[in-house]
């Protein structure tokens, strides 16, 4: 199935702060070679079929390139995103100003929300983490303003703060298959655990390997998932269960703790 994602070139990478616990400011790293594994993910996605928008990277802000954090867009609506650090707060007016010069309908958030690292179509549902980044308020305003049910998770492990390390759609009802999921049951509370039990029966497991090398941040368009090479027994499993993996590396993308969907706004019109 193809789809239209947004991406935004790392031009400024650079880790020099510290907001979660992947990043070391004082570790080195090259953002060179970021833009060319971030080059490689692009043509990934246009190989499959996918179409590209780009955003333009902004002088200061290091980790604009994880377009995945800059908002939600479901049916035409963007629901902005509103950061929980003062490191990257520049970013959302930045992407709601492309969504806006883009002829999305704009809908500005009233609460904490990281964008699509939280928030998650799957099927008829919107799973939404919280715990680290996103406001548990936030899922009232993602209900009202999408009129879709929400899935409140609870994140517990601060390595995998945003929803999108812990858990994959794979699947969306949309793509011809029932909606399905990735997701690491330990990252999640004992109830969260539960929920995501009895809604996917089916979901294909990781192991902490995987999501130790944020396999989890992956990109799935119903059949081909693409998502970090390092993540070699998620592949296996991906591929038992009738995916096809499609392996990338972006590990200096990782020293800041993202991975290919964090580079990846899916547009949905
Ligand atoms: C799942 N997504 C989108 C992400 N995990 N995004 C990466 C954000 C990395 C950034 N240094 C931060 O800590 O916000």
């Amino acid at each position: 199935m193809q789809k239209r994602f947004l991406m935004c070139r790392p031009t400024h990478f650079a880790v020099t702060y510290k907001i979660n616990p992947w990043m070391d400011p004082a570790a080195p790293y090259d953002t060179t070679l970021a833009i060319s594994q971030w080059e490689s993910l692009k043509a990934t996605y246009e190989n499959l079929g996918h179409q590209i928008e780009l955003i333009d990277p902004i002088p200061g802000l290091p980790d604009m390139v994880f377009a995945a954090n800059g908002g939600t867009v479901i049916d035409g609506r963007m629901f902005t995103a509103q950061f929980r650090h003062a490191e990257r707060a520049d970013e959302g007016p930045a992407y709601r100003d492309w969504a806006e010069r883009a002829g999305y309908e704009v809908h500005d958030a009233k609460h904490v929300n990281e964008g699509e690292g939280d928030i998650l179509l799957a099927g008829e549902y919107v799973l939404a983490g919280t715990g680290f980044r996103t406001a548990h308020a936030s899922h009232a305003e993602v209900q009202e303003i999408f009129g879709r049910p929400v899935i409140t998770l609870q994140l517990v492990d601060p390595r995998f703060y945003h929803l999108d390390t812990a858990l994959a759609v794979l699947s969306t009802g949309a793509d011809g298959k029932p909606a399905n999921i990735a997701y690491l049951p330990e990252a999640f509370s004992p109830g969260s655990q539960n929920v995501l039990r009895q809604l996917f029966p089916n979901a294909v497991i990781a192991n902490i390997e995987d999501a130790e090398v944020l396999g989890l941040n992956a990109v799935s368009d119903g059949e081909n998932v693409v998502l970090p090479v390092q993540a070699t027994h998620l592949a296996e499993e991906l591929r038992k269960a009738g995916y096809e993996p499609i392996g990338v590396d972006v590990s200096e993308l990782r020293l800041a703790g993202g991975g290919p969907k964090c580079c990846t706004l899916e547009l949905r019109s």
